[in-house]
Order: C-alpha cells, then sequence, then structure tokens
C-alpha cells in the first residue's frame, strides 16, 4: 500500500517503521529539512522499553522529505492514504495551506485518517476538503520521540478507526469500504490491533473524558499519570473536573459510559509511570492541546449555557505555562 504520514514526530515515526518493516511504501512529510537528511543517512529506529531488540529501518526504504513537496508529490502520484499525526495546532494552523490544492479531487481518490486527541479537526477538514474520505482514528497506543530518527514505542494499544464522513450525512461507499479494511489488514500486518468502528465519535469523546481530566492536572502539577490518585485533594479536583464534563455531554447529547469515572482510574493505574502528552509538551515548551481538550469542552458548554468554571480555569492555567 502507498501511504503518505504526515509528522514524523512520535506516532509518525512509529506508523512509518512499522508499516515500511512490514512492505508499504511510505512517504513520511516533516517539518524540517534537517530531519528528512537524517532519516536518509540513518534510518529509522523503532525500540522498546522492555529488553526487545529495536528495529531498524535504512534511510532507503521509504521516503522523507519536507511537507512543502506533499500536495505536489501527492497530485502527481496519489496514495492510497494520507495519515495525519501532528498535533492539534500545527493542523488547524499550517496544514490548510498544504492539504488545500487537494480539495477538487474526486471523492475516491483522497483518504485521509487523523489520529489527534481532542476534538474539532474533523470538523475542519471536513470544511477545508469537503469530497474527501475522512476518517478518525483513536488509539491506546503510547509512543515518545527519543531523537529525530528514533522513536520507543512505550506502549501497545489498540487502534480503532471509523468513517467521519458518514456522521455528515454522506452516502456510504463500498469503495471506501474496501479501502478502510484494506488498511485495517494492512495496520494488522505491521503489528498493531486495528478495528473498524461504526461508532468512532463515541469513542474521540470517550477519550476526550480521559485526557480532560488527566493531562491538564499532570501537565500543572508535572507528574505522571498514576500520582494523580496520590492523595484526596487531587482525586477532588479530578472528580469535579469529570463531573463538569459529563454535565456537558449530558446537555450535547453526548453518551457516555456508566463507569467512566472507575476508568479514568483505571487508566491512571495501567499509564502510572506514563508522562501525559501534556506534560511532555510543557516539559519541552511546545504548545499544548488544552484548547482541542478541555477549551473543547468549554465551547460546547458556551453553545448549552452549562457552567464549566474549572475547565475554564484549567485552560488558561495550561495557555498561562
Ligand atoms: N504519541 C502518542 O502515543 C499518541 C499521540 N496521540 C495524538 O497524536 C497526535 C500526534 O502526537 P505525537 O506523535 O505524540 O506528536 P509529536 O509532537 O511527537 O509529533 C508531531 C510532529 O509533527 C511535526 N510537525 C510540526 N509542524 C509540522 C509541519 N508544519 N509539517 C509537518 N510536520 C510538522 C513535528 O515536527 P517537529 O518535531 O519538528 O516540531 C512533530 O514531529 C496528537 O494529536 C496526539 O494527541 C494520540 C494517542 C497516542
Ligand atoms: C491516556 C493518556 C493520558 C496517557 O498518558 C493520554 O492519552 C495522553 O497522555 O495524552
Amino acid at each position: 500500500m502507498k501511504i503518505d504520514i504526515i509528522g514524523a514526530g512520535s506516532l509518525g515515526l512509529l506508523l512509518a517503521g512499522r508499516l515500511t518493516q512490514s512492505g508499504n511504501d511510505v512517504r513520511l512529510w516533516c517539518r524540517g529539512g534537517e530531519q528528512c537528511r537524517k532519516l536518509k543517512d540513518e534510518g529509522l529506529t523503532v525500540s522498546y522499553e522492555d529488553g526487545r531488540d529495536p528495529t531498524s529501518i535504512s534511510g532507503d526504504r521509504f521516503m522523507s522529505a519536507p511537507i512543502e513537496g506533499f500536495a505536489d508529490a501527492y497530485l502527481r502520484e496519489p496514495s492510497d492514504w494520507i495519515i495525519v499525526t501532528v498535533k492539534q495546532d500545527i493542523l488547524h494552523n499550517v496544514l490548510p495551506e498544504f492539504l488545500s490544492p487537494l480539495k477538487d479531487l474526486r471523492e475516491q481518490q483522497v483518504h485521509i485518517i487523523c489520529f489527534q486527541n481532542g476534538i474539532g479537526h474533523m470538523e475542519m477538514l471536513s470544511n477545508l476538503l469537503p469530497k474527501a474520505n475522512l476518517y478518525a482514528a483513536v488509539t491506546t497506543e503510547a509512543a515518545k520521540r527519543k531523537s529525530l530518527t528514533e522513536v520507543i514505542h512505550a506502549g501497545a494499544g489498540e487502534v480503532w478507526i471509523g468513517e467521519w464522513s458518514l456522521k455528515n450525512g454522506q452516502t456510504h461507499n463500498i469503495h471506501t469500504d474496501l479501502q478502510v479494511n484494506y488498511l485495517i489488514e494492512v495496520l494488522i500486518m505491521a503489528g498493531f490491533s486495528a478495528f473498524l468502528s461504526n461508532e468512532v465519535d463515541t469513542m474521540i469523546y470517550r477519550k476526550l473524558l480521559i485526557n480532560a481530566v488527566i493531562n491538564p492536572l499532570t501537565a500543572i502539577w508535572r507528574i505522571p499519570n498514576g500520582e494523580l490518585l496520590a492523595s484526596e485533594e487531587r482525586l477532588q479536583l479530578m472528580k469535579e473536573l469529570f463531573r463538569e464534563a459529563t454535565m456537558v455531554y449530558d446537555a450535547c447529547g453526548v453518551t457516555y459510559d456508566h463507569d467512566a469515572w472507575d476508568n479514568i482510574l483505571k487508566v491512571c493505574r495501567t499509564t502510572a509511570g506514563n508522562t501525559s502528552s501534556m506534560l511532555a509538551d510543557v516539559l519541552a515548551s511546545r504548545s499544548t492541546e488544552i484548547r482541542w481538550i478541555n477549551g473543547s469542552l468549554v465551547e460546547m458548554a458556551e453553545r448549552t449555557g452549562t457552567l464549566v468554571p474549572l475547565h475554564r480555569l484549567i485552560c488558561q492555567l495550561v495557555e498561562g505555562i
């Protein structure tokens, strides 16, 4: 399968490494020329924390190039899938320029899948590329980029993929069905646990609830996920964030599991040693995804007249860092 991956960070490198290793034709689009040169010279390494041998893929087995060349390359030679693995701010503020040349291509041609946490990006893309087949992926995989050419696969999880266009009332199309089933097969062959979901929006909101409670508090207190459970004060604040978020879901008609709170506690336990992605961004002085996580809940609250003072404050606190 021919696959474009936009964003050579943690998830992008993991996907590029695994998909190249299992025989796919990968083009990896990076932000900077330095990373492309290093990937060409040194290749790409996927390593593990449990003592397993790393996998090294030489730089001539996949293509890496600066994002500026993406649209021309795609229009000359389209791929079967475009996988987007940049953070939300780049997807919203930078990628439209590079993706908009694809907007007039026929529906059968463009298949895009987005791996972002948070919400808002799928709506933005469906406005930008109304003819494209858009898919969202929700994943519990954990990847950490160690250098420009090395990624640590820190935890194996699942990848749930669902068609976003369906949500917008577009008709189901046999061609896209085949195409997504083929992608899932390819991901499985590459070693991922990948599944098709007819309820990907429910899964997105389920993950949003987890991220909206865990990520900002770990970022503010600078603690690993498991430490959230270490005191009653921390648990109380988590519970209040959870309570406000579920009020917003109720007001907007978004469903959530009856054991959603227990599930958040479980995620803290199973990822106890993890640095959350928001804390990692704060520690590296990068902008965070707070606007598309807690900020989205604040927007939903505004639309429905729900009061979410803690989510508002937490957005300001994280943005203030
Ligand atoms: N990592 C994980 O385990 C998981 C991540 N996610 C989600 O996946 C998304 C990606 O996360 P993750 O891989 O961790 O993020 P990273 O920050 O590791 O990677 C993002 C990449 O995008 C690159 N980038 C920035 N600007 C551009 C640009 N203009 N053109 C091309 N590439 C650019 C960055 O380059 P540079 O480094 O040069 O700035 C970086 O390599 C996020 O929304 C995250 O929430 C979801 C579940 C798990
Ligand atoms: C589930 C969790 C909190 C794991 O660290 C995560 O998705 C993140 O860090 O963004």
